[in-house]
């Protein structure tokens, strides 16, 4: 609900009448829901209130990250309001003229035409690549590979997802962080290698750039693992992640086409994609598409993190949709392999929701877990301000590798970006401790020590939305900004940078990706829409060694209890009988 301070107020939608109306002003539709609404009502000949109410609560649903619509479950919105009765609501729908036109209804559900043509187009490919005879493999070498590579009892359960997946043309490798999904996509990538007669093309990419970094050198890691055979690791040594958007080609002209689609498919054998949770509905439609049906596609990822900033959980709806598929192309690592995993044990916890047992682990704390009270304001200052004391420090001396180090060392993440809970009123907050400290009124625009995260693809810079760099040089004088890209310092004017913001605090989903030394989470208000399980397990498991949480017992329990919904009919399209 919120008061209009006039009739011309920009939140209000004008020309709205009825319900749109109400729900507009009560703060459940947007001015922007409607007038889409309206619109679409216009155009296709349609001005029957309870069809128009259905496509602005699809559009609102597709906001929050939904593809489709479920018209039985649009009263958990508003429990008191009267709602249209579904079945003959749904019947309106159907019956409308915008419907097989701007709207489509399928199984039940109601999408915008664009959603229900990616979904189908993602239900098809994978049904072909999944239903398709497996390729040929030549038992012995694989078996000898196996063998030399998943040696030992700790590698049982990576074996079987190995063995699983050089069966089959996709597979699906998830699990929790630290259950060795990197470890297993290395020496699949070597058994692969080695049981081809022709070199394979192998790419490998993720959604972001920062992601793809982090693949390039976790998979690097792996494979430098004492007990992976030296004969094995030219297979997989000097393989490179791209982001997906570079992998499928990028066009100047569109921004969701690429050059690589289904009628120019990607050269590779292998495509590989790390932290799929992040793909869309629309990006992994384009990538199903582009891949040849005789190439493997191995997707990785944790389908419990939170989704895709845009519509889509395709991850976890393909996790599901293949579960009872037999045989599976969907393998689950379980057993975390790092040592002592507090952080993972408390992951676990929070993912199965078990709230009684997050609490207490948090409450009882240890060395990589503590519980921070919110009106503790000089615990939250010296937690948050010192990390970024110590940025400024090393920047302000020149030392940009430590700086970059000591950035990665800490990060503040919150659930939302405005508010008192929010990034922006962080960033500031922290600001004004360093001008506290520093003895200053006010800081130079882009000043040393200031941590950057790029906000989009910069393909001139090279620069891909997520990288992180930091401002080095002197408050008063010459200064440059320094990012990390794949271990590398990459120098830059500062005139140079179009799209970066502050980074002290980010978001929980732009933290998706990457991984810090000490994480603190700042839970907001335990009524607050976008705390949710997906969004706390995300949160915890971006923590390398510590993770804080500055959060009451409520606020922890609100999220726990709120399993992230998305609707998507995709599950339920995979998992139906052919
Ligand atoms: N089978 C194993 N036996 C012993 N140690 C292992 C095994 N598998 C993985 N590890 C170790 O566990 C740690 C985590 O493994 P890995 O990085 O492969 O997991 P991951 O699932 O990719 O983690 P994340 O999602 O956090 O990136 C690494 O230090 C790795 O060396």
């Amino acid at each position: 609900m919120f008061e209009p301070t006039d009739a011309w107020d920009h939140r209000l939608a004008l020309g709205a009448s009825g319900e749109l109306a109400e729900l507009n002003l009560a703060g459940v539709l947007t001015a922007a829901d409607v007038h889409v609404a309206l619109r679409i009502g216009r155009i296709g000949g349609e001005s029957d209130p309870s069809v128009l109410l259905a496509v602005a609560l699809l559009v609102r649903a597709v906001r929050h990250g939904s593809v489709c619509l479920d018209l039985t479950r649009v009263a958990e919105l508003d429990a008191d309001r009267a709602w249209p009765e579904p079945d003959r609501w749904l019947a309106a729908v159907s019956a409308s003229p915008v419907t097989g036109t701007a709207l489509q209804v399928e199984d039940g559900l109601i999408y915008l035409d664009r959603y229900w043509r990616q979904e189908g187009d993602v239900v098809e490919d994978l049904l072909a690549r999944v239903a398709r005879p497996a390729p040929h493999v030549d038992e012995q070498r694989v078996e000898q590979a196996l063998g030399r590579l998943f040696a030992g009892p700790t590698y049982a359960e990576q074996r079987a997802a190995a063995d699983a997946s050089v069966r089959r043309w996709t597979s699906v490798l998830t699990g929790g962080p630290g259950t060795g999904k990197t470890t297993t996509l290395a020496r699949l990538l070597a058994v692969l290698t080695d049981a081809s007669d022709a070199p394979l093309r192998i790419a490998l990419a993720a959604p972001t750039g920062k992601a793809a970094a982090r693949m390039t050198q976790a998979l690097a890691e792996a494979t430098r693992a004492e007990d992976f055979p030296l004969a094995d690791r030219v297979h997989v040594e000097g393989l490179e992640a791209s982001t997906l958007h570079r992998l499928l080609g990028t066009r100047p002209d569109n921004g969701t086409r690429f050059r690589h689609h289904r009628g120019n498919r990607l050269p590779h054998d292998v495509v590989v994609v790390d932290e799929t949770s992040m793909v869309s509905l629309t990006l992994m439609a384009r990538l199903v598409e582009a891949v040849r049906p005789d190439a493997r596609l191995i997707l990785v990822g944790d389908s419990d993190q939170l989704a895709s900033v845009e519509a889509g959980a395709v991850l976890h709806d393909v996790v599901l949709g293949f579960r009872d598929r037999e045989p599976s192309p969907v393998s689950h690592l379980v057993t975390s392999h790092r040592f002592g995993d507090a952080i993972g044990a408390l992951a676990a916890a929070v993912r199965d929701d078990r709230a009684d047992e997050a609490w207490s682990v948090l409450v009882q704390g240890s060395a990589n877990i503590e519980l921070v009270d919110p009106a503790d304001e000089s615990r939250i200052r010296e937690l948050v301000a010192g990390p970024a004391f110590e940025v400024r420090d090393l920047a302000l001396a020149g030392d940009a590798r430590g700086a970059l180090a000591a950035l990665e060392s800490h990060r503040l993440l919150c659930a939302h970006r405005q508010g008192p809970y929010g990034v922006a009123w962080w960033n500031e907050r922290i600001e004004r401790w360093i001008g506290e400290r520093d003895g200053r009124d006010w800081l130079p625009a882009h000043y040393p020590g200031e941590p950057l995260i790029v906000n989009s693809n910069d393909y001139g810079l090279r620069l891909w939305n997520g990288d992180t760099g930091v401002v080095v040089g002197e408050d008063d004088g010459d200064r440059t900004a320094v990012f990390d890209i794949g271990g590398e310092d990459r120098v830059l004017a500062l005139s140079r940078l179009a799209d970066v913001s502050t980074a002290h605090a980010i978001t929980v989903h732009r933290s998706q990706g990457s991984q810090f030394g000490t994480v603190t989470v700042l839970l907001p208000e335990p009524e607050s829409l976008i705390l949710s399980r997906e969004l706390l397990y995300t949160a915890i498991t971006r923590a390398r060694d510590v993770v804080r949480i500055v959060g009451t017992e409520e606020s922890l329990r609100a999220a726990i209890a709120r399993p992230a919904q998305r609707a998507s009919g995709l599950a339920a399209r995979l998992a139906r009988p052919s």
